[in-house]
């Protein structure tokens, strides 16, 4: 596989060869209990009874990692099918842990990874609203709930950017679509170069959902940006530019996760200044927790507004 294209991230990333060793590995399947149908400590027994051998995480409550040859292929074991699991990319657990409130908007949730875990997270109380663009992959939002017997989550079909407006949320999750290059270690073709009318596109179509993001965020509530990409551009660049804008002074939310290694997000880049609270973002490298890339910001909006 060729790297070169990730030559540009010399530059920010802390251990370029640990970057690309990381890169040059299968990802590691991960999972989480649904303890809606069953406790960690039967699933857990259920595995160890067929010799499936797993790794609870510390970091993050409920999730493990397969260590055997299941790994190759989690979702054909019965317990997934049974909703006693859910399999999820680690790094991609991160920003359910930053959901405040009881009412969340997950505007770009299909498959439904986030969501399931939000939803599972609000034990049963709130609800999930899980919108997407795409109707064709809003069925597999379906899916997942269905099979893991989630009855606090709603779809709506929209596209973010014009969300409508009436109803204001706690937690606005934008788990925006992006040039996907943290996910190489499981598809490599996400390190293929883009066209760079893509790439534009994409961008004005992050800033779209950013924004419409903070106005659906209640006065106090949160709003949630992440991707699974290290591009500069589509992070740090694109909040920046999105903040600075607002009508509001976002409060930072330090993205910290203990026993989760990360580095902080950029508040500088090839010369340009970033807003400060930027280093409050997080930003994880594959080779720090044997994951794929990924970029998560947080902040809140003020009370008062
Ligand atoms: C990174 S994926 C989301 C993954 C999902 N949050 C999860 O954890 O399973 C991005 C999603 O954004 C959707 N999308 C792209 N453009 C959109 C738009 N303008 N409005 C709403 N959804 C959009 C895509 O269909 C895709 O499902």
């Amino acid at each position: 596989m060729s790297f070169d294209g990730l030559d540009r991230y010399r530059g920010i990333v802390d251990d370029w060869d640990a970057f690309l060793d990381a890169l040059s590995r299968p990802l590691p399947r991960c999972g989480w209990v649904n303890t809606l149908k069953i406790s960690r400590q039967e699933l857990f027994a259920r595995f160890e009874r067929q010799g499936i051998r797993i790794r609870p995480l510390e970091w993050a409550e409920n999730a493990f990692v397969f260590e055997g040859p299941e790994a190759d292929a989690p979702g054909r074991l019965l317990e997934f099918y049974l909703g006693y699991f859910q399999i999820q990319e680690e790094a991609a657990l991160v920003p359910a842990k930053f959901v405040k409130g009881t009412q969340v908007l997950d505007l770009c949730a299909a498959p439904g990874n986030k969501t399931a875990q939000i939803a599972l997270g609000l034990e049963g109380r709130g609800t999930v609203v899980a919108n997407d663009r795409s109707y064709q992959r809003m069925r597999a939002i379906r899916n997942t709930t269905d099979r893991l017997g989630l009855t606090n989550v709603v779809m709506s079909h929209y596209d973010a950017a014009n969300y409508p407006s009436a109803t204001q949320f706690d937690t606005v999750v934008a788990d925006v679509p992006c040039t996907c290059e943290g996910t190489s270690r499981k598809n490599p073709d996400a390190l293929e170069p883009d066209d760079p009318e893509r790439l534009e596109r994409l961008g004005r179509t992050q800033k779209a959902i950013l924004r419409k993001a903070c106005r659906l965020a209640k006065p106090g509530g949160r709003v949630i940006y992440s991707t699974c990409t290290y591009a500069v551009e589509e992070n740090e660049r694109l909040v920046d530019e999105v903040v600075r804008k607002l009508p509001f002074e976002p409060i930072w939310v330090d993205c910290k996760v203990p026993g989760f290694r990360s580095a902080p997000g950029l508040t500088s880049h090839e010369g340009q200044e970033f807003v400060a609270g930027l280093s409050h973002a997080m930003r994880v490298w594959p080779h720090h927790n044997d994951t794929g890339g990924f970029f998560v910001a947080v902040f809140d909006k003020p009370e008062e507004w």
